[in-house]
């Protein structure tokens, strides 16, 4: 299967936090590439790759930066995909750098940024900008949601079972 999401980053220090995209994905069995693809160290090529890639036949690309996080910007100005950025968090300044870089994005150029760390997040945005035109693919999602929908109403349980069991008497939302 050829990649649909290009997942880059601006270097490889950058992979622990960008697997969990990889990971969302996985879950979804949407194909995908990886690379560091650098708008500071790597001009040239960085431009290369947001001009060939909607050529190659990606859809979306995921970019994940930390500090002076340019990259999912500068890719976004070189390409008509969406593209979603990741604020990695380095050793200073907890990601508060990479989230504004990334952000604060002038109008005309948008970047879908997530959280700090968010990769997660950005896959599984990737999945749903590809579900729009899947219509299988946005049954999946509605299960995972629903897998979501599931799960917290199970921690909700446990918690009331906890807290009225030491208590010794019922209260809550009486579910
Ligand atoms: N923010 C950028 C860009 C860019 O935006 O083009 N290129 C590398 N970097 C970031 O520099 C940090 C340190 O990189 P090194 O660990 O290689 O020194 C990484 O978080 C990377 O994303």
């Amino acid at each position: 299967m050829s990649p649909v999401v290009g997942i880059v980053m601006g270097s490889d220090s950058d992979w622990p936090v960008m697997e969990a995209a990889a990971k969302a994905l996985d879950e979804f069995e949407i194909a995908y590439e990886v690379d560091v693809v650098s708008a500071h160290r790597m001009p040239r090529e960085m431009i290369t790759y947001g001009e060939r890639a909607a050529g190659r036949g990606l859809k979306v690309i995921i970019a994940g930066a930390g500090g002076a996080a340019h990259l999912p910007g500068m890719l976004a100005s070189v390409t008509p995909l969406p593209v979603i950025g990741v604020p990695v968090p380095l050793k200073y300044l907890d990601g508060m750098d990479s989230l504004l870089s990334i952000v604060q994005m002038p109008a005309g150029v948008p970047v879908a940024t997530v959280s700090v760390a968010g990769a997660r997040n950005a896959g599984l945005l990737a999945a749903r900008i590809l579900a729009a035109h899947d219509e299988e693919l946005q049954q999946r999602m509605s299960e995972f949601q629903q897998e979501l929908n599931d799960q917290a109403t199970e921690k909700g349980k446990r918690l009331r079972s906890k807290v009225e069991g030491a208590a010794g008497f019922g209260f809550g939302s009486g579910k």
